[in-house]
């Protein structure tokens, strides 16, 4: 999964109905949401379809659940509502509040199974399949699922999109079950976004139960080095310096208007254990 070279399927003009439907689940804190975040959504589409094997039907932003306990880390109700803000341009990218709706902080892996059984549940009713790149629902009746073999294959695959620093974390000793990370990369698969500061292939290479599971991790090389991150837009907004062009616009109005993210909100969680860390002990990744 290495290789960024043309892909052949593309140029012969393979069918479209010979191609996986994919969705794309991205989980993090978005503290606050950054153009970054949105441009991972668009570079994973372009890699994922490019390669002729996969078209991109919807792409969900998860925000995490307050309870997850990150420093710095403002209410989920402002997150998800920035996050609701950034998207509104995106005729494909949604965001969800699942996942900050539950009472606890979840495991990835859960928010994966939720996603991927919704989608499964809504293809087997017969309903709608929610194939459509530009939010409609495209309504599949349950004689044709089962008549066709082509649309049988119609539930959408739930993948986890991440930047390299998130994959990285799988090597934290005690942040990931290791029996989830098999299950994220192995069952779902990851398209992971390069990010400087980071050698996924290196990690990659050097994480045997990753290098076994390689050919489901795609890695997607952002040439145009990017690296907004959240934390550089807290920062800034502390200081009181500019972020404009670095979230959307409806997004810093969002923030002027309800006067987030100072040293106060910064300083949150300082004392606290990361949620996942406080609940894993033993193994680690090898
Ligand atoms: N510049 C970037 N390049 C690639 N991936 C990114 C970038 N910024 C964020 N991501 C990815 O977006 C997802 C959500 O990230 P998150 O909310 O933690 O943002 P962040 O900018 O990394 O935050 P923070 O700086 O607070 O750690 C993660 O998978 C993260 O790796
Ligand atoms: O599933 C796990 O074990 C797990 C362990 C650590 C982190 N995560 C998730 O990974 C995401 C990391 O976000 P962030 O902002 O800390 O980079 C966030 O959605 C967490 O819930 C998940």
């Amino acid at each position: 999964m290495f290789d960024c070279s043309v892909n052949p399927a593309v140029e012969s003009g393979m069918e479209a109905h010979n191609k996986t439907p994919v969705v794309l689940l991205s989980c993090g804190s978005f503290n606050p949401i950054t153009n970054m975040h949105l441009r991972m959504f668009e570079l994973a589409r372009d890699h994922l379809e490019g390669s002729g094997q996969y078209t991109v039907v919807k792409g969900i932003i998860s925000p995490v659940g307050d309870s997850y306990k990150k420093k710095g880390l403002i209410e989920a109700t402002h997150r998800l509502e920035m996050a609701r803000l950034a998207t509104e341009s995106s005729d494909w990218i949604t965001v969800n509040s699942w996942e900050i709706d539950q009472p606890q902080w979840l495991e990835t892996v859960k928010v994966l199974r939720h996603h991927s059984e919704e989608l499964r549940a809504v293809g087997k009713k017969g309903d709608e399949v929610d194939l459509d790149k530009y939010g409609k629902k495209r309504r599949v009746s349950r004689s044709r699922l089962s008549s066709s073999p082509q649309l049988q294959r119609v539930v959408p695959q739930v993948m986890m999109l991440c930047g390299a620093d998130v994959l990285e974390s799988f090597g934290i000793p005690n942040l990931w079950k290791p029996e989830d990370i098999v299950e994220i990369v192995g069952r779902y698969g990851v398209v992971c976004i390069t990010r400087s500061g980071n050698n996924i292939h290196k990690f990659i290479y050097q994480t045997d139960v990753l290098w076994k599971l390689c050919r489901k991790i795609h890695v997607v090389h952002e040439w145009v080095t990017n690296d907004i991150s959240a934390t550089h837009v807290r920062r800034a907004l502390r200081r009181g310096q500019s972020v404009k062009y670095l979230v959307p616009d409806p997004v810093l109005s969002y923030v002027q208007e309800h006067n987030l993210y100072s040293s106060e909100s910064e300083n949150k969680n300082a004392d606290v254990v990361l949620a996942p860390l406080q609940i894993n002990s033993g193994a680690s990744l090898s």
